[in-house]
């Protein structure tokens, strides 16, 4: 319903950002609008030749306790909240109130990455105020704390002389926005003071406050009949976000953001030039090298089947021959890595099929915690984030593991550590040569890592080169170990958590063999 539109004949400016407020102030000034301003506001457009009036010519009262009391005044919210057509009218009379029928006001910065917080100072309680009370009053009262709002109203006054019930709505809608995530910012400043005098536990909390902003509309979801969106905290200044750009190919889908995620965060592990191939959250093949191109193809040799498809990232800079090689080799769906050249870049632009995300500020530590949500409930937990270093592990084995083997399993490892569970994975110096993953039983992902072994075993004319094997978790039983040479597969060295009741039984197993085993005494379960 449109109501009729009034004429803008008074206007309340209260501004911290004095941007664009001079040429706004201006035009008004021209549609003969009466101006009131609180002080800084008023010398500030007196600097620039505007002449205001200031805002105590309504209160008569001045200013008082250095400026924390401006606009406060009964004077002033009747003018905002005063409707024009009933039984308010009599009060307005009655006061001799003047009517606002415009507020332009925006807040005090409150930056919580400051580190001196000034609270007397940065609190803004008079502007939350004013603007609540013209949002509350939309119909009647328009309400703008938008810098980038002024030229849009001052085009709808012109073109229509008054400014339409929608835009007032809208107008509110952004008030209400603006004044909550205020009020949130100083919530989330006391909260923290809070928590970190009494010195608990912040990371995870009593209760938790979630404020995410769409970012991006997502392809679709795991599946095309789900819709499916990306959302990021606000922070103008993060590098991470920032730096993520998509450059070439189609618009990403949820699985595909997820996984180049798995694969960045897995691929920037490693700081000699590596490569991780993700199929579904989980790596299907890795390796680290002398140089990125033998990285993918000893990643792609991993398990050359899965790969089809897969989401590749890498930890240095992509070049043209890298681009060739994979494109030589396999449909590739994304490509994640630091930097590109400019010669890969306009060779992978020739196949608008392959995504390619450039992202330059990865930054593991960002987010400490991890969140899934079942039905009613949110799941939260610390993500596990583990000192993997030899010195915190134990060589439990009367055979000990050489230097370069405690190196391989650590890379062993850390790929074991992306796996779903039941996770088995075996590796040849830093290459990995077969998965079992996903599995519901320990016996089940060794005989599928034994299977894919077997495979590659002729295929990368693998002889007696010694295999690192990995488990995500203790082995219950001396089984898996029996069954790996039973089937010749020349391992070295195991590396596992350790803590099953039957640790002993599984070590004699080893020492039988001569095999080293390393229990890492962390669990890297993946579900
Ligand atoms: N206390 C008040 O009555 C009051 N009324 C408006 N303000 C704020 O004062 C600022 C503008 O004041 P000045 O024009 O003096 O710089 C605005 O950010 C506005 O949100 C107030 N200041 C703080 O609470």
């Amino acid at each position: 319903m449109e109501l009729k539109k009034q004429i803008i004949k008074n206007a309340l400016i209260s501004v911290s950002n004095k941007k664009n407020i001079i040429t706004f102030t201006k035009q008004l000034l021209k549609k003969k609008i009466k101006i009131f301003t609180t002080k800084n506001t008023k010398n500030f457009l007196k600097n620039n030749n505007i002449i205001t009036n200031n805002i105590s010519k309504i209160t008569e009262y001045p200013e008082i306790l250095n400026g924390k009391i401006k606009t406060l005044h009964p004077k002033i919210f009747g003018g905002i909240l005063g409707n024009r057509g009933n039984d308010d009218l009599k009060y307005i009379k009655k006061y001799n109130i003047t009517i606002i029928d415009l507020v332009v006001v925006n807040f005090y910065p409150f930056n919580t990455s400051e580190k001196n917080i000034n609270i007397k100072k940065n609190i803004d309680i008079g502007g939350p105020a004013l603007v609540r009370a013209a949002a509350k009053n939309y119909k009647n009262t328009i309400i703008l704390v938008d810098v980038l709002d002024y030229d849009k109203i001052l085009l709808e006054i012109n073109n229509t002389k008054g400014v339409s019930i929608e835009t007032r709505l809208k107008l509110a809608k952004k008030a209400f926005e603006y004044t909550s995530n205020y009020d949130y910012l100083i919530f989330k400043y006391f909260n923290k003071k809070i928590y970190n005098k009494k010195n608990i536990n912040s990371k995870l909390p009593n209760k938790i406050y979630i404020k995410y902003y769409k970012k991006q509309n997502l392809k679709y979801g795991e599946n095309p009949n789900q819709k499916a969106a990306l959302y990021v905290k606000e922070n103008k200044n993060d590098k991470f976000i920032n730096s993520f750009e998509q450059l070439n190919g189609k618009k990403l889908s949820y699985n595909n953001f997820y996984d180049s995620h798995i694969a960045y965060e897995c691929v920037n592990q490693f700081s000699n030039p590596s490569c991780v191939i993700i199929k579904h959250g989980n790596p299907c093949g890795a390796s680290s090298s002398n140089d990125l191109v033998s990285a993918y193809l000893n990643a792609y040799n991993s398990d050359s089947i899965s790969a089809f498809g897969g989401i590749i990232g890498f930890n240095k800079i992509i070049t043209e021959k890298l681009i060739i090689k994979i494109i030589k080799k396999q449909f590739v769906e994304l490509i994640i890595g630091p930097k590109i050249t400019k010669e890969a870049l306009n060779y992978i632009k020739t196949n608008n099929k392959i995504k390619l995300i450039i992202c330059k500020n990865y930054n593991n530590n960002y987010s400490k915690i991890e969140f899934k949500n079942v039905n009613h409930y949110l799941l939260v937990q610390e993500k596990n984030l583990q000192n993997d270093q030899f010195k915190n592990w134990e060589v439990v084995t009367k055979k000990k593991p050489t230097e370069l083997e405690i190196q391989y399993s650590l890379f062993c490892w850390k790929i074991a550590k992306f796996v779903k569970s039941n996770a088995i994975v075996y590796s040849n110096k830093f290459n990995i040569i077969s998965i079992g993953s996903g599995q519901t039983n320990r016996v089940e992902s060794v005989k599928i890592a034994n299977l894919k072994y077997k495979n590659n075993k002729k295929k990368l004319k693998l002889k007696n080169q010694d295999i690192i094997m990995a488990s995500d978790a203790f082995f219950p039983f001396r089984d898996s170990i029996d069954e790996c040479i039973k089937n010749n597969h020349n391992i070295s060295c195991i590396i596992q958590p350790g803590g099953s009741i039957r640790d002993k039984e599984v070590i004699k197993a080893a020492d039988e063999y001569n095999i080293c085993m390393i229990f890492t005494k962390n669990r890297i379960f993946k579900h």
